[in-house]
């Protein structure tokens, strides 16, 4: 099975209710998909947001990593040689990794229809049902304990709450839901870098002294602050994860080395695709850190394929949130994982089981 061409669509897809973090409001999935065709007529299938202020990447960014840099390197190139090709992609260009992860995810996906298995038994295998959270946009306080409150009534057991816009109001909306929904969801925040360390602190401690009990907080403060990302970790009792200050298996060593965090965030669009989080979750198991697995703004293509990796690494991807497919209004995806509320399943099929993406508009080749 040989690469024969790569091709680029733009999948539009809105949103249920906007997405607001202390980062950015978003109202629509506008992703850039990759397939990648062979001469067996087998296609793959990759996805990237252009999440631009977190990983930098941009519509216009990805498309061109992928046209002038990754594609003619991997045209021609043999399914079967996997490791050949991560290593062709991942070194065709610096960051990028929103483009890398797209074109990663589609190469994964037809190495598992070559061998006519899904992805996660190419993985190592597992349990195919896992259980994600739902994000809950930061918002005045009525809205977000009313969206929290809808949330455990359509069964998700643990929540992602927005903070990181003010550090007063922010410790009022979780004292708020967490009255709201004490004992029926588990609480994790996410800051989104909105706050200094020493208003973390304050903040955790403040909810802690008031009896509120956290999952885990992600990302209180900015993601260069690694100083102050470890400051926070050494002073709550909450474990604190990296997201944004965490993107590949280098950082993640040094991250650990220091302590700066408890749980690290693994997000396919960070690490540049697969190859390179299964590295990460193979450093934090090796160290006993535990991993969360997220997602940007994406539909169930490319989430598909971070469920897959979920459930081969399960021993140290302990926490899921990969609620992208869930926020969307509806599914683009014939076939693939099945996403239903909290309850996520990979079926047998092969590779990522992608049989068509609706409503998919087409761009150039590659
Ligand atoms: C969608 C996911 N639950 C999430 O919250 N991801 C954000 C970043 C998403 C974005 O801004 O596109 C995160 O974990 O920071
Ligand atoms: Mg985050």
């Amino acid at each position: 099975m040989k690469i024969t061409d790569i091709r680029f669509g733009m999948l539009r897809v809105p949103l249920k209710t906007p997405f607001k973090t202390a980062l950015r409001t978003v109202d629509t999935v506008e992703d850039i998909v990759v397939t990648i065709h062979t001469d067996t007529g087998h296609v793959g299938y990759g996805e990237a947001p252009a999440t631009a202020p977190i990983t930098g990447d941009t519509h216009g960014s990805i498309v061109e990593a992928i046209r002038k840099f990754i594609s003619p390197r991997l045209i021609g190139q043999e399914i079967a040689n996997l490791n050949r090709i991560t290593g062709l992609i991942q070194g065709a260009i610096e960051k990028n990794s929103s483009a890398k992860a797209a074109v990663e995810i589609a190469v994964y996906d037809l190495f598992g229809q070559l061998y006519g298995a899904p992805l996660y038994k190419m993985l190592g295998g597992g349990d195919p049902v896992i259980t994600t959270d739902l994000t809950i946009s930061v918002d005045y306080i009525e809205k977000m304990v009313a969206d929290s409150i809808a949330a455990v009534d359509r069964g998700f057991e643990s929540l992602k709450i927005k903070v990181g816009k003010d550090i007063g109001v922010d410790i009022e909306r979780v004292k708020a839901i967490y009255a709201a929904v004490e004992g029926r969801a588990l609480l994790r925040l996410d800051a989104n870098q909105g706050w200094t360390a020493k208003q973390a602190v304050y903040a955790l401690q403040t909810l802690e002294d008031a009896g509120v009990r956290l999952e885990l907080v992600e990302q209180p403060v900015k993601a260069q602050d690694l100083e102050g990302l470890k400051y926070v970790t050494d002073r709550v009792h909450t474990p604190i994860m990296a997201d944004e200050s965490v993107f590949g298996p280098v950082e993640v060593i040094d991250l650990i080395r220091m302590r700066a965090a408890d749980i690290i965030n693994i997000k396919l669009m960070k690490t540049g695709g697969l190859s390179k989080a299964i590295q990460i979750a193979d450093i934090a198991a090796m160290y006993g850190v535990e991993c969360m697995i997220g997602c940007m703004i994406e539909t169930s293509i490319s989430v598909a394929a971070a469920v897959h990796l979920a459930v081969a690494k399960s021993n140290v991807i302990t926490k899921v949130d990969l609620d992208g497919p869930s926020l969307c209004a509806f599914n683009p995806v014939d076939g693939g994982v099945i996403f239903n509320e909290s309850e996520i399943t990979v079926t047998d099929a092969p590779g990522l089981g992608i049989r068509e993406i609706r409503g998919l508009e087409t761009l150039a080749a590659a």
